[in-house]
């Protein structure tokens, strides 16, 4: 599959801050990856990187197979950043065409406000939206010039649940026309619901790469919830909280922990064991060694 953006043992510092370390990866056409880490962990720099806004202190990073500082190559991309200061006194549609003017192929403003629930505002100014309507515009523009490649970071941030679908709808809608996406978020279930890849980065390293089911897996805890009035000593427990008589218990081996549970003998009832989300298991990768011990 045709590689969009590489990044090969890419570093950058700023000062005595090691934002990111050593990473390798790549884009390829087609996908719609997810980019996980806590705060600080790299994401942004990562994204600036690969739009030619910042240069890496060593190592190499590709846009189309060439400098991401190429202007002609940047015509490629889209970019939404985490904070977009608009002109207030604009009205949407004037914006939106004022964007749409920079890109030889671009998609019409009525087209474009409409994939993103924004069709009704186009003759609006910017000051009257609200907070979400401004974030779902500044997210549309990056969609302006039919780029082959998006890179939103944190788009639904702020988002109501309504706003965020509409948002989700207009993402996927590029992802099915074969469009390539790779997106920063905290919200897990934002990544669970768009992205097929996940791209796990904690200080400034990737943790993991692969699917979402996979990272899952990697971690490989279980929840395990159960009745009772107390509960003996058992293997494995990585976690444990108590609300009224359940328990909800983390745990790496199920299967060990409810066979010594019934040979304890002590009474319990209404036992669940489900997969951990993809919350627990980020919290998991990048949580400190110690941690896990
Ligand atoms: N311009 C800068 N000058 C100095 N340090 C910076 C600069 N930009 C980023 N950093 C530092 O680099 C590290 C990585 O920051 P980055 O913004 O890439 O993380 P992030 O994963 O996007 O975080 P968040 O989820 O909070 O947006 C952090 O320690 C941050 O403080």
């Amino acid at each position: 599959m045709t590689v969009l953006a590489r990044a090969i043992d890419a570093t950058r510092r700023y000062g005595d801050v090691l934002a990111l370390d050593h990473v390798s990866l790549d884009l390829r056409a087609g996908e719609l990856v997810g980019l996980l880490g806590p705060n600080g962990a790299g994401k942004s720099t990562l994204i600036n990187l690969f739009a030619g806004l910042r240069r890496p202190t060593s190592g190499t990073v590709e846009l189309f197979g060439g400098s991401p500082l190429d202007p002609v190559r940047r015509r490629g991309i889209g970019v939404t950043p985490q904070e977009t200061g608009l002109p207030e006194s604009l009205r949407v549609g004037e914006i939106t065409d004022f964007v749409s003017a920079h890109f030889p192929d671009r998609v019409g403003t009525p087209e474009l406000l409409a994939r993103f629930g924004l069709g009704d505002l186009a003759r609006r100014q910017v000051g009257g939206l609200s907070g979400g309507q401004r974030r779902r515009l500044a997210v549309a523009l990056a969609f302006a010039g039919r780029p082959r490649l998006v890179f939103l970071d944190e788009p639904t941030t702020g988002l109501d649940v309504e706003a965020r679908r509409a948002l989700w709808d207009g993402i996927r809608s590029f992802h099915e026309e074969g469009g390539t996406v790779l997106l920063t978020s905290h919200y897990l279930e934002e990544i669970e619901a768009l992205a097929e890849r996940v791209l796990v980065v904690g200080s400034g390293r990737v943790l993991a790469d692969d699917t979402v089911g996979a990272v899952r897996g990697m971690v490989g805890t279980r929840r395990v919830s159960l009745v009772a009035d107390r509960l003996p000593e058992l293997p494995g427990v990585l976690a444990a909280e108590r609300a009224g008589d359940r328990f909800d218990l983390v745990v790496s081996d199920p299967d060990r922990l409810v066979v010594a549970l019934v040979r304890s003998g002590a009474p319990f009832s209404g036992l669940e064991i489900r997969p951990a989300t993809l919350e627990e298991a980020f919290l998991a990768l990048t949580a400190e060694p110690a941690a896990h011990a």
